[in-house]
């Protein structure tokens, strides 16, 4: 595998990467009952990090991250993502950005399984609008390791390897925010280590990663810890006794 390389598309990282939550709640309504799952958070990242946001089930991790996607519209406060601010965006600015500034990595990959690897990590780089799709799919699957994968179909690559197709697929859009729900949820720890390493990587590249997680051990890797419960950010540094390296995780 190739160690980092830059992916991101420059003419789409132009207004960089920072990502500004300012005064952000999120209530759900379901039938007289609501439920907060994030009240008043403030967080600001800078570009070009690895960013892991840590919390027990519930608490508001995900609802966080399809926030800052623009997945999802925060009932207060503000969003902004490389200088874009969302909650003000009508929805053709939220399709925009989820097109041309951020990706997404889940933990069941969310492969298409009637395509083959290539054509998964094309159809990234097509929503994107990159004019050279094929050409980009085929590099990115070559940098995370899968040369001569390219005709597989999902039901024929290991769960690493489908992970691997679906963090091509982000890449190959060119967008410079990466976000990442428990991606090493569903492998095992060797698996979940080189994947790691992997995103680990493209924020070295200048991309900025954010990983959700409730695995304590993955944080150890990371620039900065955001630590959420029940919908407030109770920590936010780096991990408690400095960054360690990927080899030395366990889990
Ligand atoms: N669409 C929704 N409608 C109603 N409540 C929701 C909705 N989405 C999330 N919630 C609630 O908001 C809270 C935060 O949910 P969220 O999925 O963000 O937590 P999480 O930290 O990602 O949890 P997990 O680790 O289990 O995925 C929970 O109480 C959840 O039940």
């Amino acid at each position: 595998m190739s160690s980092a390389q830059p992916v991101v598309d420059a003419s789409r990282s132009a207004q960089g990467t920072r990502i500004d939550l300012d005064g952000v709640s999120r209530r759900y309504r379901v039938g007289d009952v609501t439920v907060t799952a994030l009240e008043q958070v403030d967080l600001h990242v800078d570009e070009a990090a690895f960013v892991v946001i840590l919390g027990p089930s519930g608490s508001g991790k995900t609802t966080l991250l399809n926030l800052i996607g623009a997945l999802d519209v925060a009932s207060e406060g503000r969003v902004r993502v490389a200088g874009q601010d969302i909650t003000a965006a009508s929805s053709t600015g939220r399709a925009r950005l989820r097109r041309h500034t951020v990706s997404f990595i889940f933990q069941s990959f969310n492969l298409f399984p009637g395509l083959t690897a290539l054509e998964n990590v094309q159809f990234g780089a097509d929503v994107a609008g990159r004019a050279d799709a094929r050409e980009v799919a085929a590099e990115t699957l070559a940098q995370v390791g899968l040369a001569g994968r390219e005709n597989h179909f999902a039901h024929q690559l290991s769960g690493g390897e489908q992970q691997r197709v679906a963090i091509a697929r982000a890449l190959a859009t060119g967008n410079p925010v990466l976000l990442a729900d428990e991606p090493t949820g569903e492998l095992d720890f060797r698996t979940g280590v080189a994947i790691l390493e992997l995103l680990q990587q493209q924020a070295a590249a200048g991309m900025t990663v954010l990983v959700v997680t409730h695995n304590r051990e993955i944080a150890r890797v990371a620039d900065r810890v955001i630590e959420l419960s029940s919908g407030h950010i109770v920590g936010d540094g780096p991990p408690a006794g400095g960054r360690a390296p990927v080899s030395e995780l366990h889990w």
